[in-house]
């Protein structure tokens, strides 16, 4: 049996392989290589990129031809998933980083930052019962990007996103840095999710379905706006009624099912990935993007506001309007909004507190 010093030893090696501080064992190694790293692309960091979203996260994320350099950092086992998904043949060269004294180097430098750090829900919480775990990661997270990356695109998914997009909204106002434009909140996974529902009931295939999603990301204020599903289809009001319970509930399907090992991680990872590449792609200056996200916002009278966006270089460029909505949208929009309200505000009064 390995012995505690032994194991130890081992430990320092195979961090001493993958970490930054041990930049002259690597240096040693590499010296012997010719690869000079630096293809052209994107440098992306994930914070949390151990975790259940975290780590099929970095897997798609080093499949991306846009990302050239990928950061993980997380305050656990780093290593072993950075030595893991670094052997994959793929262009992205993958750094990790460990620990908050490494947070710094884990964000310096990087154009897009994608946060799906903190506790995910177990039976019968709701998102809200995260928020006092889960805010304090966030304020922490972004205090560092705030000093280390204030340029970078900011894509929040640690939950409760109806209240940390705001905090983080607050935090970087507080450095001086707060660029409305450049903070999303991922809601991308409700999108995916009412085009699979949808797609399933119409006997369609799901790529060719678009469903609208607004508002926010929680319960009642998770809104489709079936009225504007793509290709145009007139739904019965039974479908209505299913469609929208199942699209407002598809977490807590997924957080039951899993019985207590967490939340939606997979399809996440998978929605996370297709949102990060709309906005690598924006930021390469492709045209046309336009994808819902929750961010600041004045489709309606609250701060912050799922709906549709147009994203360009300098991130959100324009935010489309809702549309016409039917009397039974209308009606979902009025309570959506009064549940924002008091959840924006919970966020914002954390921090000025
Ligand atoms: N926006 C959305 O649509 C969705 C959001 N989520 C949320 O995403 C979050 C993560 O979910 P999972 O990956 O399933 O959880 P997980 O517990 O499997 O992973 C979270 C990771 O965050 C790390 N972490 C904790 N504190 C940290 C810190 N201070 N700095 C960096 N990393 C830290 C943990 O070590 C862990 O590896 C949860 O809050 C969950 O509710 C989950 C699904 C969908
Ligand atoms: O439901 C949860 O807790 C995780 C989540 O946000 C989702 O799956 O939409």
């Amino acid at each position: 049996m390995e012995s505690n010093s032994g194991a130890n030893d081992r430990i320092a090696r195979i961090a001493r392989h993958f970490l930054p501080q041990a930049e002259g064992d690597v240096c040693l190694r590499r010296s012997h290589c010719r690869a000079k790293g630096g293809a052209p692309g994107f440098k992306v960091a994930i914070l949390g990129a151990a975790g259940g979203i975290g780590q099929p996260l970095a897997m798609l994320m080093k499949m991306n031809p846009l990302v050239s350099v990928l950061h993980l950092y997380d305050v656990v086992n780093t290593p072993g998933v950075t030595a893991d998904i670094s052997h994959m043949d793929t262009g992205a060269v993958v750094r990790g980083f460990l620990g908050q004294q490494q947070l710094a180097d884990a964000l310096t430098g990087v154009d897009l930052v994608i946060i799906p750090a903190g506790v995910p829900r177990k039976p019968g919480m709701t998102r809200d019962d995260l928020f006092n775990i889960n805010a304090g990661i966030v304020k922490t997270l972004c205090e560092a990007i705030a000093k280390c990356c204030p340029k970078a695109i900011v894509n929040l998914i640690s939950n409760p996103v109806n209240s940390t997009v705001p905090i983080a909204a607050e935090v970087f106002k507080r450095a001086g840095t707060y660029d409305p434009k450049r903070l999303l909140g991922v809601t991308m996974l409700d999108v995916v999710r009412a085009n699979t529902f949808v797609a399933e009931v119409l006997g369609v295939d799901p790529r060719d379905v678009d469903v609208p999603v607004v508002g926010g990301h929680a319960g009642i204020t998770i809104l489709p706006l079936l009225s504007q599903v793509k290709p145009p289809f007139s739904f019965t009001p039974k479908e209505i009624e299913y469609l929208s319970d199942r699209i407002q509930n598809g977490g807590t399907e997924v957080v039951e099912a899993k019985a207590g090992a967490g939340s939606a991680t997979l399809s996440m990872a998978y929605a996370a990935v297709k949102f990060a590449d709309a906005c690598l792609r924006a930021l390469r200056g492709d045209a046309g993007i336009i994808e819902c996200a929750y961010v600041a916002s004045q489709v309606t009278e609250l701060p912050f506001f799922a709906s549709k966006a147009r994203l360009g270089r300098g991130g959100v460029e324009e935010i489309l309007p809702l549309g016409p909505l039917n009397d039974y949208e209308r009606e979902g929009l009025e309570k959506a909004k009064k549940e924002l309200a008091a959840s924006i505000e919970k966020g914002i009064s954390f921090i000025r507190k």
